[in-house]
C-alpha cells in the first residue's frame, strides 16, 4: 500500500487565454515551483490590490487541454489495468466548462473528453493484452437534488437505489444497473445515453447547465485466459461530473433551477468541509455521510484510489472571486492522501485446474518414459475397484504357488522356491496397492475364520488373527471349539504342531464334495481351511495327506477370498457349515458377531454405512433447524428495531425523509441478507428431512435383511434357530430412535427363496446331519489311500450339484477325481486342492504360468458337475 496525494489539474476555458496549465506531483517531491495563476490585472479591470497568488506543487508541464484530458484518461486506465482504484473529479464554477472537460465538446472528435478517451484507452489496451481476458462493465450515477439515479435506466426509482457501506468502510451503490460492454462502441452509446438522461437547465451563465452530478464507473476485472490461473485484478474507475457552484445572483436562478442550485451548492460546501477534514490530520470526524455526493465519493476522497482533481477555472475577470475560490478548493484537496494499493485476487479454482493439467502432463511423460525403457502396465493413476480386485488375484495366486504344495501335487518333492514366478514391481504406486492387497488378503482370511477353529494360524502370519485365537501363554484357545471336535486336535497341538501338521493336509478336500463327517486327524487344524497352502515339512506331508477321506474339510483360502468377491462357491460355504458341524452352537450374539465378520460382511457394511449417513443427515438437519430459528430470532428483532428507527427518523426529518442513518442502513442491509440466508437454509431443512427418513428406511430395511439373513445361517450351520437371548437385535447401535425393535417372530428361519436374499445362507449339510444322526462327527482315522475314487463311480452318472447332498446313506461323500493334462486320474486329494485353487485363480487372471508339477485345466467347469461357476467343481 502506498500513499498517494491528490493531483490538481487547473483547467482554463480557451476563451480566456485557452492555456491548461497541469499540476502533476514531482515523484521525488523534492521541488515546490511557484506559479502565479492570478496576479495583478490581467484584464486590466481589476486594481492591483485585488491579485492573488497560488502556490502548486511542482508544476512540470503546461499543455493544451487535448494534452491534459489524454494524460489524464489514460493515466487512470493504466493504473485500473494494473488493479488500483482511479477517480478523476472536474470541480468549478457553473460554466467553466467541466462537462466539456469530462464527456467532450459536441463539436468534433477532438473536443472529446475525458470519459470517451478513457473508454478508449481501455479497449485499446486490453486488446494489446493476448494473455488477460478483460470484462468491462459501467455504471452511470447521478445525483440529483439529493437522490439517486440511474442514467443507464430512467425506471429505476430512486429508493431503489442506495449506498452500502461495509464493515471496512468500502463504499457501493446498490441497485444501479450494471452494463458489461464488449467494445469501445457500445460503451459510447451507453454513455451518450446516459448524457441525454442528465438533467440540464439554462441560467444566466450556461445555456446548458448541468443540475446533477454525475459520476460515470467503469469497472475492470482482468483475469488469465483460459486455465492457466493467477492474479484476478479488479477495479474501478469513477469519472466524476460535479454540478457547479453558483451565485444565484449572478446566475439569476429562480424556481425549480434556484432549488436545484440549493442543493448543489449545499452538497459542494459539505464536499469542501470534507476535504477540509480530510487534510487535517487533527480532525477525527468527516463528515462523509452528510451528503449522498460525498457518501458515494468517500472511497475517491481519501479510500484506496488514485485521485486526480481537475480544477476547472473561468478566467474572466468577472469571474475572478469564483476562479479563486476554485483554486483554493484544489490547494486544499492537494493536501489529501489517499492509502493506494492494488486489488488483486488469487483465482484458486485455476490454479487447481492448472495444477491438475500438469499432473496429467507429468502422467503422461511417465507412461512415454515407460514405454521407451519397455516397461508396460505401469499405472500412476489411483486404481479402481476393478484393478484392486484384479490385483489382489495375482497377489493370492502369487502367495498360493507354494513351492510345498507344487511339491505335494506333482508327487515329485518340494519344488524350489526361486521357480515360482515373482511379483514385477512396476512402480511406487503399484508396490503400495500390492501391500495395501496384502493387507487385505490377511484381513478377509482372519476375518472369515469359522467361529471357533483351534489353534488357527495363517502360514507365516502372527498378526491378530493368529493372535486372537492363543492363548496369553501360547497355548491354542479351543473354548470356542466344541469338545467333540476339538478332543481329535493333535495331542498337545500347540499351535505350531497344530500348524505343522496343518501344513501338510491339502486344502482342496472342500471341493464340492465336502460334507459330511469332517474327518479330522490328529492336529487338523486352520491351514486346511484357509486353503491348505502353507509351507509343511515334507516328511509331514503322508500322514496329513491321507487324512481326509471324504473332503469334508473347509474351504480354501481362494475360495473364501472369491466367495466373499461375490464369485464364490457353495461348496465353500458348505465347506464352512461342514467346519462347524457338530460344533457347540455359540449364543445368538457371538454368532451375530462372527456372522457379520464373515458371510454377512457385504450387508452389515451396508447397514454401517447407512447408519452413518442416517447420523449425518441428522446431524445436518439438526444444524439447520437451529439455524432456521436463530435466523427468525434475530430477523424479529432487527425488524422491531427499524421499525423504532424509522419512527424517530419521520419525527426529526418529516414525511418522506429518505436519509438514513448509518444504523438504520446497516440494519435494513442485515435484514436483506438474513432473508435470503434464512430461506436457503429452510429450502435445504426440507430437503435434508426427507432424507433422514428416506435414509431411516434404509437403514431399518438392512437392519432386517441382516438379521434374517443371519438366522438362515445360523440354522444352517448349527442346525437349529438361534435361541432368543432377549439381547438387541440389532447388535452394533441398538434400533433406530424411534422405532421398535424387530420382533423376535423376525428372526423366524426363512428360505433363501422367501428373503430374496442375495448370499444365499449356506445349505446345511446332510453330511452334517449324517454325522449327527450317527451320534457323533466322524472322525475317521487318516489313511493315505482312501481317498481315490473313480470319477465314474463317484459320480454315479448323476450331475452333482453344489447344495453338497451326500450321495450314499453312510455319510460320506466320495471325492470326484481329476484328471490332469496328462490324462491321468488324480487321486491324490492334494492335487485336486491344488487344482481347485488354481482353476479359480485361472479364471480370475490371466498368463499364469504352470509350472513343474501344476495341473493345468483340461476340462470346463462344467464337468465337475454341470456349473460353469468358478470353483463350484463337483
Ligand atoms: N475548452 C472549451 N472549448 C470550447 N468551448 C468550451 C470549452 N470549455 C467550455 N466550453 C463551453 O462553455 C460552455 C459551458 O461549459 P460546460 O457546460 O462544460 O460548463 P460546466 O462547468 O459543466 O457548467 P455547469 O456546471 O453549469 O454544468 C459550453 O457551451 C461549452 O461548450
Amino acid at each position: 500500500m502506498t500513499t498517494s496525494a491528490v493531483r490538481v489539474v487547473l483547467r482554463a476555458r480557451p476563451s480566456d487565454g485557452g492555456t491548461c496549465i497541469a499540476f502533476l506531483p514531482d515523484k521525488k517531491g523534492i521541488s515546490i515551483v511557484q506559479q502565479k495563476i492570478i496576479e495583478g490585472r490581467p484584464g486590466g479591470s481589476q486594481p492591483a490590490s485585488q491579485s492573488y497568488q497560488f502556490k502548486f506543487d511542482n508544476v512540470l508541464a503546461s499543455a493544451s487541454q487535448e494534452e491534459v484530458y489524454e494524460a489524464a484518461a489514460s493515466e487512470v486506465v493504466r493504473g485500473a489495468l494494473e488493479g488500483f482504484n482511479g477517480t478523476i473529479m472536474c470541480y468549478g464554477q457553473t460554466g467553466a466548462g467541466k462537462t466539456f472537460t469530462m464527456s467532450g465538446g459536441k463539436q468534433s472528435y477532438k473536443q472529446r473528453g475525458i470519459i470517451p478517451r478513457a473508454l478508449g484507452h481501455v479497449f485499446a489496451e486490453v486488446k494489446a493484452m493476448p494473455d488477460r481476458e478483460a470484462k468491462i462493465s459501467i455504471q452511470y450515477l447521478e445525483i440529483y437534488n439529493e437522490s439517486l439515479y440511474d442514467l443507464l435506466d430512467i425506471t429505476t426509482q430512486p429508493h431503489e437505489i442506495s449506498i452500502y457501506e461495509n464493515s471496512r468502510g468500502v463504499v457501493t451503490v446498490s441497485g444501479l444497473r450494471t452494463a458489461v460492454v464488449t467494445s469501445e462502441a457500445e460503451a459510447l452509446a451507453l454513455l451518450f445515453e446516459g448524457e441525454t438522461n442528465r438533467v440540464i437547465g439554462e441560467h444566466q451563465l450556461n445555456r446548458e447547465s448541468s443540475r446533477s452530478h454525475s459520476i460515470f464507473t467503469i469497472m475492470v476485472e482482468l483475469r488469465p485466459v483460459g486455465e492457466a490461473g493467477g492474479d484476478v485484478l479488479m477495479s474501478r474507475v469513477a469519472l466524476v461530473d460535479l454540478a457547479g457552484s453558483e451565485r444565484v445572483s449572478k446566475t439569476k436562478s429562480e424556481g425549480l433551477v434556484l432549488r436545484e442550485a440549493g442543493h448543489i451548492n449545499k452538497s459542494l460546501s459539505i464536499l469542501e468541509q470534507v476535504i477540509l477534514g480530510l487534510g487535517d490530520k487533527n480532525r477525527d470526524h468527516v463528515p462523509f455521510r452528510s451528503s449522498k455526493l460525498t457518501h458515494v465519493l468517500k472511497n475517491s476522497l481519501g479510500g484506496n484510489c488514485r485521485t486526480v482533481l481537475v480544477a476547472n477555472v473561468w478566467s474572466d475577470m468577472a469571474q475572478t472571486d469564483e476562479t479563486v475560490s476554485t483554486c483554493r478548493f484544489a490547494q486544499r484537496m492537494m493536501r489529501v492522501t489517499c492509502e493506494v494499493s492494488a486489488n488483486v485476487m488469487q483465482d484458486n479454482s485455476a490454479r487447481a485446474r492448472q495444477l491438475e493439467r500438469q499432473v496429467a502432463d507429468l502422467q503422461q511423460e511417465l507412461a512415454m518414459h515407460d514405454a521407451m525403457v519397455m516397461r508396460s502396465g505401469v499405472q500412476y493413476t489411483p486404481y479402481n475397484e476393478a484393478q484392486r480386485t484384479e490385483l489382489r488375484s495375482r497377489v493370492l495366486d502369487f502367495l498360493m504357488a507354494d513351492p510345498a504344495v507344487l511339491g505335494g501335487a506333482s508327487g515329485g518333492g518340494a519344488v524350489a522356491a526361486d521357480s515360482i514366478e515373482p511379483l514385477e514391481l512396476h512402480s511406487l504406486r503399484h508396490m503400495k496397492e500390492i501391500l495395501l492387497a496384502c493387507k487385505h488378503l490377511y484381513r478377509e482370511a482372519v476375518r472369515s475364520a469359522p467361529p471357533g477353529m483351534p489353534g488357527t494360524v495363517v502360514p507365516g502370519l502372527r498378526g491378530p488373527g493368529a493372535a486372537c485365537r492363543e492363548s496369553a501363554t501360547g497355548e491354542p484357545l479351543q473354548a470356542r471349539r466344541p469338545s467333540s471336535a476339538g478332543s481329535s486336535a493333535a495331542p498337545g497341538g500347540t499351535l505350531s504342531a497344530s500348524a505343522t501338521a496343518a501344513g501338510r493336509r491339502p486344502s482342496g478336500v472342500s471341493n464340492g464334495v465336502g460334507g459330511h463327517g469332517i474327518t479330522e486327524g490328529p492336529g487338523v487344524g486352520r491351514m486346511e481351511r484357509l486353503g491348505g497352502a502353507g509351507v509343511a515339512p515334507d516328511d509331514a506331508r503322508p500322514s496329513s495327506m491321507g487324512g481326509i477321506e471324504d473332503g469334508g474339510g473347509g474351504s480354501s483360502l481362494a475360495e473364501r477370498l472369491l466367495s466373499q468377491q461375490g464369485t464364490g462357491t457353495s461348496a465353500a460355504a458348505a465347506g464352512m457349515a461342514a467346519a462347524s458341524a457338530g460344533v457347540v452352537a455359540p449364543d445368538r450374539l457371538t454368532a451375530l458377531e462372527d456372522y457379520k465378520a464373515g458371510p454377512g460382511a457385504l450387508k452389515a457394511r451396508l447397514l454401517a454405512e447407512n447408519r452413518t449417513k442416517l447420523k449425518t443427515s441428522r446431524t445436518r438437519a439438526k444444524e439447520l433447524g437451529l439455524a432456521v430459528n436463530a435466523t427468525k430470532r434475530e430477523l424479529d428483532s432487527l425488524k422491531a428495531r427499524e421499525e423504532e428507527l424509522k419512527r424517530q427518523r419521520v419525527q426529526q426529518q418529516g414525511e418522506g425523509s429518505q436519509v438514513l442513518d448509518a444504523e438504520e442502513f446497516d440494519i435494513l442491509m442485515r435484514i436483506k441478507e438474513l432473508k435470503v440466508s434464512y430461506k436457503e437454509n429452510y429450502n435445504e431443512l426440507q430437503v435434508v428431512k426427507s432424507e433422514v427418513d428416506y435414509t431411516q428406511g434404509l437403514v431399518d430395511q438392512c437392519n432386517k435383511e441382516l438379521l434374517l439373513e443371519f438366522t438362515e445361517w445360523y440354522e444352517a450351520t448349527y442346525g437349529q434357530p438361534p435361541a432368543d437371548d432377549g439381547g438387541d437385535d440389532d447388535t452394533s447401535t441398538g434400533p433406530p430412535r424411534g422405532r421398535s425393535p424387530l420382533p423376535a417372530a423376525a428372526l423366524a428361519p426363512r428360505t433363501a427363496a422367501s428373503t430374496g436374499m442375495r448370499h444365499p445362507a449356506p445349505q446345511p449339510l446332510a453330511a452334517t446331519a449324517g454325522a449327527v444322526a450317527g451320534g457323533r462327527v466322524g472322525l475317521t482315522p487318516p489313511s493315505p489311500s482312501g481317498s481315490s475314487v473313480s470319477a465314474a463311480s463317484s459320480h454315479g452318472g448323476g450331475a452333482p450339484s453344489a447344495g453338497l447332498k451326500p450321495r450314499s446313506g453312510n455319510g460320506k461323500v466320495p471325492l470326484s477325481s481329476l484328471v490332469a493334462p496328462s490324462g491321468e486320474e488324480l487321486s491324490s486329494p492334494q492335487a485336486m486342492a491344488y487344482y481347485n485353487a488354481q482353476q479359480m485363480l485361472l479364471q480370475k487372471t490371466t498368463g499364469v504360468a504352470h509350472r513343474p508339477g501344476s495341473v493345468k485345466k483340461t476340462r470346463p467347469a462344467a464337468a465337475f458337475g454341470g456349473s460353469t461357476r468358478p470353483g463350484v467343481a463337483g
